[in-house]
């Protein structure tokens, strides 16, 4: 990769094909017929003849595709971050624009891939793991200065919505923020209406990152149940400058998770569903269009029109695709035999990508800002040095009463020498004005100062004009400014392990270790148990029943299944009237919840890292002990030598082999005591990113456990049946007639047969038992919102049928 600029503005690049990667996901049983060898990137499917005709038009029976790279069901998110996103990111800190984007059907591990699971920390995809890379380098680049910002923008139903937006409450989608496209001259399309945030730290970076997960969760509350309905680019912008030059190095870094692909006319679907995925499917086709017209003209086609214009996605991925910009694909595919055309589909796809050839380059600039700094400052020495020239400068006419001995001026001189003098670094410079009386009286301290000394210069703690003492040679100083050196240096360190620890207490203090804070729960028996939470009154509502059966990294039926699985359980409420107690009801819930298990590995983690921090720790502090052992022993030994060098009269100015024995022992120690605080800051950062992944997770338990209670309650009141009562229902049904059960229990009570409560309900459409059975325990006894949960359940068996 090269092409750096010319300073005149002229950018020069290197073309670079779009690397493609495949990614399989875990799946029960995989196809015989999806191979793979995971060293040549090469992968082959073969389709029956038969099968082939139904999906396939040219009824081919195997298909080869060749990838930079596999990863295969077993690969860890690690592997797959350092073998398509590590030299990417890294690019991005040297100045390069990168793309990294994941492509394939719904449920194929997109999401996975790009954001990463929610619950485990081992979990984490490419985007937080970029930001740790991100903050890392940019801890060991201490000579540049970096600033980084960071926007997530959603694509939903071909409309930009801004995810960031830290002041607003988001409900809905409508509550974000929307963002549209405007064309700058150079036919660059460019964001309006989207917020940028400063991320000065690996903190701020990811809680921007989980504030955008968390507005995207809910913005897919009208959406539906089984995929993302959108596409989500969270955007990094890098700005690094080298102090003394005037360049600036400008990238942007994309992290795109595209909705996935679906094959509508064999999904079934229809409603809100059908218009979704007519928009994934429209702006994927968009992309292809783009991707093909690329292809074409890589292969020397003549194109002059790329239709980037077509969509949102494709215009702001312009640069990413065909543009300035080292991009990376991720295709991401399901082995399952019935998902094979899709594989052939997404490999075709990516196929196609990689002949797409971009261009790679440094985007560096000139900076104007640096630039008229830069110039003002050598306007400021050029009016100084013409000042000298001319004898005079400011305060010329002060000049004789300025510089007094033990008036202000002559102190000022003298302080700024004794500064200049101590200060052992070979930039120093010493700045008495432009003044020749200034510059006069400077040479005279300076004289006087070394008539004093005799022919030694002393600085620091000898003062200018003050007697020196014998010992102070030239080569004590240096080591004296060492260990003055090494004395501030430690005394930082001290500071910053003892705000690590502190800070490392106070957490645990808070966790206790032991497990997650309690949700705040009311009080036992507290009459506001039906008084819900903002949270708890949206799950009342059918659209946030979707949501929170939506909601990701929780199993996407997960309140369902709760409700489900901790059946036995909900009979113990209901029939002991436990409900009331919110507290036993939550110890309950919790006990049954369907992700405790990734919460307890997840606490488990953050002890281990708790305890490795507090090892490490140890070894920081032995060092440092160590470290004042040894200098104390040099002392010890350099007051023996001049004692005896005085009686003696001998050189001292002759090396000590026992001092540099303890010197490079310091040197050890040093190099262990920064591996250690180094390790430390990473644990430091590892520790956060778990405890914020433990806090969302409390914050979904906490509003998991709102809904449930609301479904048990209503159930307790006989609104829904539970399966005990359903059973006395059951029985009760066989020795009345069915009919009279529904009508005992009234409209929208769900009992008796199935046509009977979809009669009760008033339904114009018929309904499916299954789904009707699937429905049930979520039926609020409101038509409208009944009939709502109905039919989306409908399209949820279409999809699951298919
Ligand atoms: N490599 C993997 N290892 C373990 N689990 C995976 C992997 N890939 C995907 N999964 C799991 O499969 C499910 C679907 O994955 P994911 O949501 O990432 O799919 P997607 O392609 O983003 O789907 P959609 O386009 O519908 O949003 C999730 O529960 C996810 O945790």
């Amino acid at each position: 990769m090269s092409g750096r600029p010319s300073t005149s503005g002229k950018k020069a690049g290197s073309s670079k094909n779009i690397d493609i990667y495949l990614r399989c996901r875990p799946v029960p049983r995989p196809s015989e017929n999806f191979t793979y060898d995971l060293q040549d990137g090469s992968t082959s499917i073969e389709i029956p003849h038969e099968a082939a005709a139904g999906y396939i038009n040219n009824k081919k029976e195997k298909y080869d595709f060749k990838f930079n790279g596999i990863f295969g069901p077993e690969a860890k998110q690690d592997e797959v971050f350092d073998g398509v996103a590590k030299k990417v990111v890294l690019g991005a800190l040297q100045g390069v624009n990168g793309t990294i984007f994941a492509y394939g059907q719904t449920g194929s591990g997109k999401t996975f891939t790009i954001t990463g699971g929610a619950e485990r920390y081992v979990d984490r995809g490419i985007i937080p793991r970029s930001i740790s890379l991100i903050y890392q380098e940019l801890e060991k680049r201490t000579d540049q200065q970096f600033s980084v910002s960071i926007s997530y923008l959603e694509i939903y139903q071909g409309r930009g919505y801004d995810l960031l937006d830290p002041e607003r409450e988001v409900k809905q989608i409508e509550d974000l923020p929307k963002v549209s496209l405007w064309e700058d001259g150079e036919g660059k399309f460019v964001p309006r209406n989207m917020s940028s945030h400063n991320a000065g730290s690996e903190e701020d970076a990811l809680n921007l990152l989980f504030l955008g997960d968390t507005n995207r969760t809910i913005s897919e509350t009208p959406m539906n149940l089984t995929s993302s309905r959108s596409h989500c680019i969270f955007i990094v912008n890098i700005e690094v400058r080298t102090p003394g030059e005037d360049t600036v190095r400008r990238s942007k870094l994309n992290l795109v998770d595209l909705a996935g692909s679906e094959r509508v006319a064999k999904t079934n679907i229809d409603g809100t569903i059908l218009a979704e995925a007519q928009y994934i499917n429209g702006s994927l086709h968009f992309l292809e269009q783009v991707i093909i017209a690329l292809q074409e003209k890589a292969t020397g086609i003549q194109r002059h029109h790329i239709p980037y214009r077509n969509s949102m996605m494709t215009a702001i991925l312009k640069d990413s695709l065909g543009g300035n910009c080292c991009t990376a694909m991720v295709a991401t595919v399901n082995m399952s035999e019935a998902q094979l055309g899709e594989c052939i589909s997404t490999c075709r796809f990516a196929q196609r990508v990689a002949m797409i050839s971009n261009v790679v380059m440094v985007n560096e600039e000139l900076d104007p800002k640096l630039m008229i700094k830069r110039l003002k400052q050598e306007i400021r020495d050029l009016k100084e040095e013409i000042g000298i020239l001319k004898g005079g400068g400011a305060g010329a006419g002060e000049e004789e009463e300025a510089v007094k001995p033990g008036s202000q001026m002559f102190n000022h001189i003298k302080q700024q020498i004794q500064q200049y003098v101590s200060d052992a670094s070979s930039s120093a410079k010493l700045n008495v004005g432009g003044s020749m009386a200034y510059i006069r009286t400077a040479f005279q301290i300076f004289k006087g100062f070394v008539g004093n000394s005799g022919s030694h210069l002393v600085g620091g703690s000898a003062g200018v004009g003050e007697p020196v003492k014998p010992e102070a040679t030239a080569d004590t100083k240096a080591l004296e400014e060492q260990c003055k050196k090494y004395k501030l240096q430690i005394q930082q360190r001290d500071n910053e392990i003892s705000i690590l620890v502190s800070m490392m207490k106070k957490r645990s203090d808070m966790q206790g270790f032991q497990g997650l804070p309690q949700p705040k729960l009311r009080s036992s028996g507290e009459s506001a148990l039906l008084t819900k939470s903002p949270a708890a009154a949206a799950a009342g509502s059918p659209g946030n029943h979707r949501q929170r059966l939506k909601s990701p990294g929780g199993g996407k039926e997960n309140l369902q299944q709760q409700a489900t699985s901790g059946r036995d359980d909900m009979d113990v409420l209901a029939n002991t009237n436990l409900l009331a107690d919110r507290n036993k009801a939550f110890e309950i819930f919790r006990k049954s919840y369907r992700k405790s298990e990734a919460i307890e590995e997840n606490k488990l983690l953050l002890k281990e890292k708790f305890q490795e921090a507090k090892a490490l720790g140890r070894v920081v502090g032995e060092c440092k002990q160590n470290i004042s052992g040894l200098k104390a022993s040099i002392e010890k030994r350099r007051m023996e030598r001049a004692v005896q060098g005085l009686s003696e009269g001998g050189d001292d100015q002759e090396g000590d082999p026992q001092e540099d024995l303890l010197k490079s022992k310091i040197d050890r120690e040093k190099f262990k005591y920064k591996e250690g605080f180094g390790k430390l800051k990473g644990l430091k950062r590892e520790i956060e990113h778990i405890q914020k992944i433990l806090e969302n997770s409390r914050n979904k338990l906490q509003s998991d456990f709102e809904h449930w209670l609301s479904v048990m309650v209503r159930q307790q009141q006989g609104l829904i049946r539970s399966p005990a009562n359903k059973q006395q229902e059951r029985r009760q049904a066989w020795s009345d007639d069915s009919n009279a059960v529904a009508t005992r229990k009234g409209k929208g009570v769900v009992g008796g047969n199935n046509s009977s409560v979809a009669k009760s309900l008033n339904f114009d459409f018929d309904v499916d038992p299954v789904v009707l059975q699937k429905a049930k325990p979520l039926l609020t006894g409101n038509a409208e919102a009944d009939r709502d949960i109905i039919k989306f359940y409908q399209a949820r068996q279409k999809l699951v049928n298919s």
